[in-house]
């Protein structure tokens, strides 16, 4: 992330002599932050911790509850460490609706640490009896798991932690040594609650620490099986990425110079299973719900939300060109596209989640899509496809596919991530490719053109659907339509066909091939010139 701006900017530093200086136009904590108690350890502070999380813990705190500070910690990058040190780890967060922007400074982490320059301090940090909670957002990469959700063993950064357990790089690493220095020491464990959008994100915790645990020791994987908890959770609130932009929105509006404030949504909401091993803050008291079974709500938000972003990210980008996802769903093909693939193809596929109306969810996941004063990046709703489109989009496909669907919406976003995984766009120019997966994944979406099947032949992404024929011709169809015809009419046409499956689309080559009107499960007699 670049913190240098083209020019300077208004405002003072944040910092804990300057916090009071800012009240009035920030709501800034009353609370003695120096008399919080360090209880949690969060690794992986990145936007969305700093949005979510340590908002509930800084709201705790303003209720009077000062047993729940928290220590960050980074794992990979320099980023915060740099941002967060000179504030005394306090930071802005803004948020933006169509009323207005309110900004709140968040007081509740009072310690950072770059575990790459001091492991050992980490470490200890991890092995303090007061530390009893354990929180994560590493993105799904961060926790080394394949496609069947078991520990990559032959991966070097976990052979490494393996070869050298005291200086761990990995989360898995870090949580493994640190509950074996507990264990040694006759502390009691720790709860390690993800906060990651993985699909069972308790069950992928566990079996990366577990798998890790056992290849060091049998016992030590034994107890913290017996001793830790790994709840699941779902957590939502969308953050943009924080960019120069926002930098200068909390400069010029709140006269705070914040070297990394975060720009969110009004929007908020976390839903945790209650499986706590060593106490737990009292969340509820701001707005936590805590649940027996997170699934139902977890498999809701990442098929709809999450799945959503991704084609909105893909075929965004690739129709017009555009930057936010707001500019996206501004363009009303766009907007109709992600209401008909929710609500035709994702929803249905859905069990129920207790006390939720499947329409009104999908309505504010639409209007919070749309928020004008969010500009999400879809740079960032594309990135990471590889571990994002298995986990929130592929699923709803295969089960659309098993019951027989055509699945058409679905098959289009799929379609649009191969196009951006090339590397250009369809009028040619360049895109950035995030995924840690580009340099094999690349080639073979540039080597395919229209034909998938290069893609498809990875079963590790694509599971079924690489030996589904009529997925592939229909995936096949749908590259060759975006090229020939451009996403916008595209996507109409495909919209067309699943709301009014009577009627075939217009003018793509596709609707004019028996092979693909059988597929799709409709007349080829039908089709239009
Ligand atoms: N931004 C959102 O709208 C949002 C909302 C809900 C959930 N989430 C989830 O939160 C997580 C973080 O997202 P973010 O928006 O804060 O991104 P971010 O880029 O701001 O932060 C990501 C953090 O993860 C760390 N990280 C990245 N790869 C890692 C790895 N392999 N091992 C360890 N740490 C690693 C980074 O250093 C950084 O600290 C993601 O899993 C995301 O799905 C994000
Ligand atoms: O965070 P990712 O990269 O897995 O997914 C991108 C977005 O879909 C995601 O961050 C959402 O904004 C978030 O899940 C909303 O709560």
């Amino acid at each position: 992330m670049n913190v240098t701006v083209s020019a300077p900017l208004g405002g003072r530093p944040l910092t804990d002599r300057t916090l009071p200086t800012f009240a009035g136009r920030v709501d800034v904590p009353a609370y003695d932050r120096a008399a919080l108690t360090p209880a949690v350890v969060h690794l992986g502070v990145g936007g969305f911790h700093r949005a979510h999380q340590a908002v509930y813990l800084d709201e705790l705190a303003r209720q009077g509850d000062t047993g729940w500070g928290e220590i960050g910690v980074g794992l990979c990058s320099t980023t915060m460490r740099d941002a967060l040190i000179p504030q005394d780890c306090l930071y802005t967060v803004v948020q933006r609706s169509r009323h207005g922007d309110t900004a709140r400074a968040v007081g509740s982490m009072i310690g950072y640490r770059y575990a790459p320059a001091d492991p050992r301090a980490v470490l200890d940090c991890l092995a303090d009896p007061r530390i009893r909670v354990v929180t994560l957002t590493i993105t799904g990469d961060g926790y080394h798991l394949d496609d069947t959700g078991r520990l990559r063993t032959g991966d070097p950064a976990v052979r490494a932690d393996l070869a050298d357990p005291r200086h761990p790089g990995t989360a898995p690493g870090y949580l493994v040594e640190a509950l074996d220095l507990r264990r040694r020491a006759g502390l009691p464990a720790f709860t390690v609650l993800s906060c990651d959008n993985l699909p069972d994100n308790g069950a992928a915790t566990r079996a990366a620490v577990l798998d890790l645990a056992r290849l060091r020791d049998d016992e030590l994987a034994a107890w913290i099986e017996t001793h830790a908890s790994f709840p699941a959770s779902m957590v939502d609130r969308i953050t943009p990425q924080t960019d120069d932009q926002a930098r200068r929105l909390v400069a010029d509006r709140f006269g705070v110079l914040d070297r990394s404030p975060v720009i969110t949504e009004p929007f908020i909401q976390w839903i945790v299973e209650d499986d706590f091993c060593n106490g737990r803050p009292p969340l509820e008291r701001v707005g936590v719900q805590f649940v027996p079974d997170v699934a139902p709500y977890k498999l809701m938000k990442t098929r709809l939300l999450n799945a959503g972003h991704s084609a909105l990210g893909y075929l965004g980008q690739l129709a017009g060109g555009y930057r936010t996802s707001t500019d996206a769903m501004a363009n009303p093909v766009i907007a109709d596209y992600l209401a008909a693939l929710m609500r035709e193809e994702i929803a249905p596929l859905l069990p129920p989640a207790p006390g939720v109306d499947p329409e009104a969810y999908q309505r504010t996941i639409l209007e919070r899509f749309a928020n004008p004063r969010i500009s999400d990046q879809l740079s960032r709703l594309c990135g990471r496809g590889s571990t994002k489109m298995p986990a929130y989009l592929l699923p709803s496909l295969i089960s659309a596919r098993r019951e027989g669907k055509p699945a058409l919406l679905l098959t289009l976003a799929v379609a649009g991530w191969f196009c951006y995984l090339r590397g250009y766009d369809l009028t040619g120019a360049p895109i950035e490719v995030r995924d840690a997966r580009r340099d094999a994944l690349q080639p073979l979406a540039v080597a395919g053109g229209t034909d998938p099947r290069p893609l498809l032949a990875d079963r590790s992404l694509f599971g079924p659907l690489s030996d589904d024929d009529d997925f592939v011709t229909m995936l096949e169809y749908a590259l060759h339509d975006l090229e020939l015809y451009g996403p916008a009419a595209t996507i109409c046409d495909y919209l067309a066909a699943e709301l009014l499956p009577g009627q075939d689309r217009a003018h793509t080559t596709a609707a004019h091939d028996p092979a693909w009107a059988a597929t799709a499960g409709r007349d080829p007699d039908r089709a239009v010139a």
